[in-house]
């Protein structure tokens, strides 16, 4: 099975990472850009290919540039070189429709990964196009399962998705930024903070995952009658925290709107 991958910026970074990590074979990778796939290549292993060679070689295509390069970079290559080759899409508010327009002899398959494919944990979205055969519905499914899992949604929660799992590592990284620098301005050095942050974070989450907790569970297991962490949870939600939360994932979903 051979990978190409159109794009090598962070998401194909992680992507292929993580595949390696999975077992797959470097010399099975191939990856194209104007930019960083030389530089990939060289961190990882895998081989730059120009585009009509890894096009040509590749059992799946992953595109992984920018959505608004979709047109450019189809229009310069041959007509007929994407025939019968299965493409998945990482871009994020390119739809189907468009995808299939653009690419009408393949098979298509539009997805949304994020960057925790490096380290075997991206949950991804996925929605098969109509022309996709069983066998190739098989393949898109092994190649999610060795990042992390997946799940098969309606297109239409797509940019909820987007906005909550796709853009999420960086709203999570922006609550541990928060908590060091609360940290920090309580006197603590911004390593140990970083630290204190990270670790509360991971241990959390994993608290929830594998105790199968509600997070409400976990606030009360942890918000002690008359403790401290209620005065904590009270400031938090007289701030309106829950809602912060919503405006900003609501503004992440109207990107496109605007
Ligand atoms: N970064 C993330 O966490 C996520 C990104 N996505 C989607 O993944 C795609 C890539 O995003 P990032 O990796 O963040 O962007 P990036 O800016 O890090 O990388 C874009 C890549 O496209 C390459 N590129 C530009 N022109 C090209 C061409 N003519 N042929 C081939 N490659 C070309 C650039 O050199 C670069 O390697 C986007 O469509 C984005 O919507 C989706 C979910 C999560
Ligand atoms: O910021 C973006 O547009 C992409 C889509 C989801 C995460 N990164």
């Amino acid at each position: 099975m051979k990978y190409g991958f159109l794009g090598a910026g962070h998401l194909a970074s992680a992507v292929v990472f993580g595949l390696i990590k999975a077992g797959v074979q470097p010399d099975d990778i191939f990856v194209n850009s104007p930019a960083s796939a030389r530089s990939l290549a060289d961190k990882t292993g895998i081989h730059y290919a120009e585009e009509k060679q890894l096009i040509g070689d590749s059992d799946l295509i992953v595109l992984a540039f920018l959505p608004e390069q979709l047109k450019k970079i189809i229009q310069h290559l041959p007509a007929d070189c994407f025939q019968n080759k299965l493409i998945i899409s990482f871009l994020g508010s390119t739809s189907l429709d468009e995808l299939q327009k653009s690419l009408p002899a393949a098979e298509i398959v539009r997805s949304l990964p994020n960057v925790n494919a490096e380290f075997d944990r991206s949950l991804t979205s996925i929605i098969f196009g109509s022309t996709i055969s069983e066998k190739s519905k098989q393949l898109v499914k092994d190649f999610f399962n060795k990042i992390g899992s997946f799940v098969e949604l309606p297109e239409k929660d797509f940019p909820a998705f987007s906005a909550i799992a796709g853009s999420g590592p960086a709203f999570v990284a922006l609550f541990a930024q928060s908590l060091q620098k609360a940290a920090i301005n309580q006197g603590i050095d911004p390593e140990t903070a970083l630290t204190i942050s990270l670790k509360t974070l991971e241990g959390s989450t994993e608290n929830l995952l594998s105790r199968q907790l509600l997070p409400n569970d976990l606030i009360k297991a942890v918000a002690s009658p008359g403790g401290s962490t209620a005065d904590g949870i009270v400031s938090f939600e007289k701030d309106d925290f829950a809602n912060i939360v919503n405006r900003a994932i609501l503004a992440t979903i109207n990107h496109g709107t605007k």
